[in-house]
C-alpha cells in the first residue's frame, strides 16, 4: 500500500529503458554483497550488480549475465528471486527514458565473488542494515581493507564454507547507504527487512541473527512512501517510482552529507502481489520474463 500521494504519473508516454540489479544475500552468514563501481556511470558508488538488458534478451537472462560479468558469481535463471522494480524518471526532461530497473536477490550461486575491472566486491552486515539511514546514522566513509572480499567466500557450491571475516558476520559494517544511489536509501532497507522477516518466519537467516523488524525513524518513515509496513506483509514485490527534479547530484555523494538527497523529488513505494503490466507509462513494462 502506498502512503505517499505527492507523486503523479506523467501523462506523456515515455520510453522505458530496462536494467537489472542483483543483490547476492548470504542469509546464513547474515551478509549482503555489493559492488563498488570503479568506472563508468555510478563510479565511486556501491550498488548491486547489473546493467542494461540487451535487445532480444529477457530481463532474467540479462540479470544472470551481468551478475557473472561483474562479480564472477554464476547462477541459473530459476535462482534469481524477483523482488521489484525501480522506475526512475527525470521529470525535467521529456525526452529521456524512464529507467526501469528490475531488482533481484540471489541466495545460492556457484563460484567466488571476484574483483573485476568494473566492480570490487564488499560484504556488509544484513542485520545491521535494516534501518533506513538518517542524518544521525553513522556513515562508513571508507571501507577498511579488511572488508575487501577478494577471495574466501564460496568455492563452487556455496557460501557456507567461507570464512571471510574472522570475527564473524557481526564484524561486518553497515551498508554505506550514503555512498549509494540516493534512492537506494529508501527501497533497499525495505527490501532487506522484507527478506529478513519472511526468512525469519521460516526459521532462516543466520540462526536468529536478525533482530525484530525495527521501526524506521519517524521523519524517514513519513517520507519514504511506506509507513505502514505491517499492511504489506505477504506482498511479494515492490515498485519504487521516483521523480528526479534536478538530476542526480554526483558531487554530493562524498562525506555522506544530507545534501546528497538533492535531486530526488516525489516518490512512492508500493508493495504489490504482482507487478502490473501496462499500468505505468511506456511501451515495455514488466513483461519480458520468460
Ligand atoms: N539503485 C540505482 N541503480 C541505478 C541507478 N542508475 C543506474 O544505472 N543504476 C543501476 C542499474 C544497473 O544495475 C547499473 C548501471 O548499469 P551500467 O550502466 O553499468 O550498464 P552496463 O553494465 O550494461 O553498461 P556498460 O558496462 O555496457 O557501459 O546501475 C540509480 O539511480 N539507482
Amino acid at each position: 500500500m502506498a502512503t505517499t500521494d505527492a507523486i503523479s504519473l506523467s501523462p506523456k508516454i515515455k520510453r522505458h529503458k530496462q536494467y537489472t540489479l542483483v543483490i547476492p544475500l548470504d542469509l546464513h552468514g547474515d551478509r549482503v554483497l555489493l559492488g563498488y563501481k570503479l568506472r563508468g556511470f555510478g563510479q565511486g558508488k556501491y550498488n548491486g550488480y547489473g546493467g542494461k538488458v540487451e535487445p532480444n534478451e529477457t530481463v532474467i537472462a540479462a540479470a544472470v549475465r551481468e551478475l557473472h560479468e561483474e562479480s564472477g558469481l554464476l547462477v541459473e535463471e530459476p535462482a534469481m528471486i524477483q523482488r521489484g522494480v525501480l522506475l526512475l524518471e527525470t521529470v525535467a526532461d521529456d525526452t529521456s527514458p524512464i529507467l526501469e530497473i528490475h531488482v533481484f536477490t540471489v541466495e545460492t550461486w556457484e563460484g567466488t565473488e571476484t574483483a573485476t575491472d568494473e566492480m570490487t566486491p564488499h560484504w556488509f552486515s544484513l542485520s545491521k542494515s535494516l534501518t533506513a539511514p538518517t542524518k544521525s546514522t553513522p556513515v562508513s566513509g571508507s571501507i577498511p581493507p579488511s572488508f575487501l572480499s577478494t577471495s574466501s567466500a564460496a568455492e563452487a557450491g556455496g557460501v557456507e564454507e567461507s570464512q571471510p571475516h574472522p570475527g564473524g558476520p557481526h564484524d561486518l559494517p553497515v551498508i554505506p547507504y550514503f555512498q549509494m544511489w540516493e534512492e537506494s536509501r529508501v527501497w533497499l532497507p525495505h527490501l532487506l527487512r522484507h527478506v529478513s522477516s519472511s526468512e525469519e518466519g521460516r526459521g532462516g537467516v543466520g540462526g536468529n541473527l536478525i533482530s525484530p523488524e525495527p521501526s524506521p525513524p519517524a521523519a524517514t518513515a513519513a517520507s519514504d512512501g511506506d509507513r505502514n509496513e505491517t499492511e504489506n506483509k505477504g506482498k511479494k514485490y515492490f515498485i519504487h517510482h521516483v521523480q528526479f527534479i534536478g538530476g542526480t547530484d554526483m558531487d554530493a555523494v562524498d562525506g555522506g552529507e544530507y545534501s546528497v538527497w538533492h535531486g530526488m523529488g516525489p516518490r512512492r513505494l508500493d508493495w504489490v502481489d504482482e507487478l502490473p503490466i501496462g499500468e505505468w507509462e511506456g511501451r515495455k513494462s514488466f513483461k519480458t520474463y520468460p
